[in-house]
Order: C-alpha cells, then structure tokens, then sequence
C-alpha cells in the first residue's frame, strides 16, 4: 500500500490501565495490522500520570514521525501536548472510558475499525486551546463536570458504568458557584451549574456539551449552564445525550478564540475529564491547526438523536464482543 509516510519510525504508547478494554495482544496487532505501510513500530507503556508527555517526547526526539496513542482523552491529552507544533503525526486508538477526542473526530472505538483509520493515512490539522498554559484538546470545564472528573479519578474502577456512577453521586450534593466571564468584549457574573470551553463536541461516551464545536474552525465553542431546579438541570443531561442541548433553557452558548473566567477562589477544573486544581482566574485561548492526527477521509455528519442514538447501540456491540476477544 502506498503511503506518504512509508519507513517511518513509530511509537505506539499503550496506558495499560485505561478504560475497560484488555489490552494483552494490542501491541501485536497493532504491528499486524499497520505492517502493510512499512512502519517500524516500537512499544512502550505506560506507569503513570505524565509518562505519555515524556514518552512522545522522547519519540520526537529519536525521530519518530508518528506516535500513536491507545488510551483515553487523559492518555490522549498527555501524548498531544508533546506533539503540538512538531509536525510529528497522533494516531489515535480510542481504548478509554470516555474517548471524547476520538468520537469527535469520528473515529472507531471498535479498535480494529480505529487501525483502519490509521491504514487510510490522512492526516489533518486540529485545534488545541490552552489554559493558563495547560493544553486542552476536547474539552475544559469548571463546576458539575469537574466534580464528577475528581470523582471519577477517586474510583478503584474505569469505564462508563462508573462515569455515571460518579456523575449520580456528584449530583447529589452539589451546589453551583459564581463565575465572572469575559468574552468578545463582554463581561458577564452569573451563578452557574457549569461552564464548559469546548474544541470539541463531547466530554465523550456521547455526552454532546457543544454539539456544533469545529475542531479546525479556529475557535471555541462556550457552553454556560446555569443553575436550575432538579428537574431541570436532569433534563439538561437529557438533551446532552441526544446532541439536543442547544435548545435548552439553561443553556448559553456562544464562540470566541479566548475566554477569561474568574471565579471566588482557586478550585477544581478538568482538562480533557482529567481533573485539576487551578488558579481562581483562567485564561484560555484557541491554538489554531497546531496538531496534526490521522483522520478518516469521510465521517458522516452530526444528527441530533440519530448520532447519539447509533453511537449507543455501537458502544453496546463493541462492549459484547470485546467480551469474546483477547485484544
Ligand atoms: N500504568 C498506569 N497506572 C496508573 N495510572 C496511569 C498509568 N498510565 C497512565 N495513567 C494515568 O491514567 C489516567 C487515565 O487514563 P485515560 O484518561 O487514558 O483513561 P480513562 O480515564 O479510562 O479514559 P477517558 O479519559 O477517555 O475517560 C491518566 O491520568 C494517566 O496519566
């Protein structure tokens, strides 16, 4: 097959400990799968938070052309960070709880349908946004999510069972904040559930905060939800989870390439669902084409329900048969 990265050096970093998926084998099948382009494939894995940065940019460093990432949007998020403005090419293989990047971006989470992806060899430019200089790929946010992200971390398992698991028990005692934003030459403070600064559409596991995001547009699409009852906060996850978010009542929204939110103390945030401690004042801004990844040619476009809908019933099928399945 040709390929326009033919003899290219790879590294492919494995978090042995993301998502639910066993992860014996992957490295072989990996090498099996990608073994028609020539690539020279080498293997290392993970021990802990922060070792994708230094292993990607060690990779850089050696001369690899392409790093490949199999994890979750944490795993996703430290190996990007090393490769923004390197030219060097992520590939992507979704093995997360959540997988928000790699939804996003329309790719498989059916692993052996994500190496296709890698076959087709089309690599694009995508946005990555920065926080007081803390990089960002999916998504950024303070309030509920960032609760339910420091919950998440607490548990002793992984998975979508246990997101929303720690999404019910944050809701149950949580209480809003205040939060002043500035944006597009306005400023405005309002108690709210959340506020979320997106790249792209989802947290992951189909949860669409900003269904319309563009990855490459350049900018960053702001979701506010503002406090509510519990009722109507529980329909804003309704409407989430059928991409229909946008016509809620709860719901601001709006696009800006830098955002500043301040809020009474520093607190919890989470980059990309990985949670962090952060500074009472935020400054965030949009990093346009800065990483490159390898895309699919074709992905089909985003429909409310249809997509959200077809997304579960695949998660579903792909969850049985990794049942059956060694790696
Ligand atoms: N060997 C390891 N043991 C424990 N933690 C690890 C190890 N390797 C990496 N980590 C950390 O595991 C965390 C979770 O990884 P990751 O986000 O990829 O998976 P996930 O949380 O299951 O998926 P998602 O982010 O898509 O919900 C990251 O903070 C990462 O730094």
């Amino acid at each position: 097959m040709p390929s326009q990265h033919s003899c290219m050096k790879v590294r492919l970093i494995i978090n042995p400990i993301s998502g639910t998926r066993n992860k014996a084998g992957l490295d072989r099948l990996v090498a099996e799968s990608l073994s028609p382009l020539g690539w020279e494939v080498e293997t290392v894995y993970t021990k802990g938070h922060g070792d994708a940065t230094r292993l990607a940019l060690s990779a850089v460093e050696k001369g690899c052309g392409i790093v490949l990432a199999a994890g979750g949007d944490g795993t996703i998020n430290e190996t990007a960070a090393a490769l923004c403005g390197t030219g060097v090419v992520l590939g992507i293989l979704p093995c997360g709880s959540g997988n928000g990047l790699a939804r996003h971006l329309g790719i498989p989470i059916d692993i052996r349908e994500g190496l296709k992806v890698i076959l087709e060899d089309h690599p694009e430019d995508i946005d990555y946004a920065t926080v007081n200089d803390n990089k960002f790929f999916c998504t950024f946010g303070v309030g509920f999510d960032a609760a339910v992200s420091a919950a998440f971390a607490r548990k002793k398992t992984r998975g979508k069972l246990t997101y929303i698991q720690s999404t019910f028990e944050t809701y149950a005692s949580y209480e809003p904040e205040y939060y002043t934003i500035s944006a597009n030459g306005k400023k405005l403070t309002e108690r709210a559930f959340l506020v979320a600064v997106c790249n792209a559409s989802q947290y992951g596991n189909n949860a669409y905060i900003a269904p319309s995001a563009s990855i490459n547009d350049g900018l960053l699409d702001v979701t506010i939800i503002h406090a509510g009852n519990t009722l109507s906060t529980a329909l804003v996850g309704v409407d989430m989870m059928t991409g229909m978010i946008e016509r809620n009542m709860l719901i601001h929204t709006f696009r800006t390439d830098n955002i500043v939110i301040e809020r009474e103390r520093r607190g919890p945030s989470h980059l990309d669902g990985e949670p962090m401690e952060m500074a009472d004042r935020l400054d965030i801004r949009c990093h346009h084409s800065g990483l490159r990844v390898f895309t699919p040619r074709t992905v089909r476009p985003f429909k409310p329900i249809l997509t959200p809908v077809t997304a579960m019933f695949n998660d579903f099928r792909i969850a049985v048969s990794n049942i059956f399945q060694k790696a």
